[in-house]
């Protein structure tokens, strides 16, 4: 997990009295993710997740909720919110707000090959053609304006040599024109822990409460920034070829697309220090809870700065 909220079985039992998914079986928590509380949960009719919404407030929801049930309606592989008796996705338990979703078949990848890559940006790029008809537009929760007020909160924390980098990089990102790059909504967080796969095809994105209305560039920058580059920050150019060919095949980039991606690249990776060296000063409390290290963001923004991969070869 991170578990930051204990469900006993009666809390769970009498949250499915909302629903008509069967009876209680089985539930344990989930140790993966970081923001939210999740839970597997197993039912007399199916197999579940359930949710509970550690950072988010009700008002924020609907979006998410609504953006996954318009994906699943367009085949898009993907968590899917299971609606309660009353037609609604958002549920209450603990003091949270909740949701559940259908349970996913298969998993994560730690090592994916070029052939799991190729999937992934097929899936991509159906993601975004998908989200053209989905009305809602959400602005990005981790954009610049909250990495610069971050930064804020983090400057006491901070060594100088971070802070400089920092500094120099949201003035840089601040300064840049992004404006001609197409948007859409996009999932903003596509790491391997949030993509499941049985054999070589995409089984279902999950996770998607960072979504929002921004640059398709920008998701393809996270995942090249997490899949496509060794541990040692090494780049795979096999991978990230795989990627970038099934995503253009059905998405051709434009070519402001292909002139702004040294900066997209920086600024999925400054994105994620920033997050990261938020959870790691400012942890939430909870009961099994992890974080990621920083460091390797703050490395693989000084290589782009200096060596970016490019977008096509
Ligand atoms: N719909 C789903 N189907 C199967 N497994 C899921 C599903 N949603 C979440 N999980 C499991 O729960 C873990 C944590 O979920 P995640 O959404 O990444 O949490 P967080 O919001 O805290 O990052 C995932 O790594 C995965 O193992
Ligand atoms: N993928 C991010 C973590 C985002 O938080 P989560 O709660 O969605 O897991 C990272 O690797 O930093």
């Amino acid at each position: 997990m991170s578990v930051y909220t204990r469900l006993t079985a009666e809390d769970i039992d009498r949250l499915l009295g909302d629903y008509a998914i069967g009876e209680l079986e089985y539930f344990q928590g989930i140790s993966e993710g970081i923001t939210n509380t999740n839970y597997f949960v197993d039912t007399t009719l199916g197999r579940w997740v359930l949710t509970l919404f550690e950072a988010l407030e009700p008002a924020e929801l609907p979006y998410y909720l609504n953006l996954m049930d318009h994906l699943a309606g367009l085949g898009v592989p993907g968590a899917h919110p299971v609606a309660r008796r009353d037609g609604g996705f958002l549920s209450h338990l603990a003091g949270r707000p909740a949701a559940l979703v259908y349970r996913l078949r298969g998993r994560s990848l730690v090592t994916p090959d070029p052939a799991h890559c190729a999937a992934l940006g097929a899936t991509v790029a159906e993601l975004h053609r998908a989200g053209e008809s989905f009305p809602d537009r959400q602005a990005n929760s981790r954009g610049l304006a909250w990495i610069a007020a971050t930064r804020d909160e983090l400057a006491d924390h901070l060594a100088a040599g971070d802070k400089t980098l920092l500094d120099d990089e949201i003035a840089s990102q601040q300064a840049f024109d992004y404006t001609p790059l197409p948007r859409g909504v996009i999932h903003a967080d596509l790491f391997r822990d949030n993509v499941l796969f049985e054999d070589r095809h995409v089984s279902g994105l999950i996770d998607f409460y960072y979504a929002c209305h921004d640059h398709w560039l920008f998701d393809l920058a996270v995942i090249c920034n997490d899949w496509c580059h060794q541990p040692d920050g090494r780049h795979l150019p096999d991978h990230w070829r795989a990627i970038v060919d099934a995503y253009r095949r059905r998405r051709p980039f434009t070519p402001a697309e292909v002139e702004a991606w040294p900066m997209m690249l920086r600024a999925a990776a400054l994105r994620f220090w920033v997050s990261r060296l938020a959870d790691w000063h400012f942890p939430q409390s909870g009961h099994d809870t992890h974080q990621k290290d920083p460091q390797p963001f703050a490395d693989l923004l000084i290589a782009h700065r200096n060596a970016p991969p490019r977008l096509l070869n």
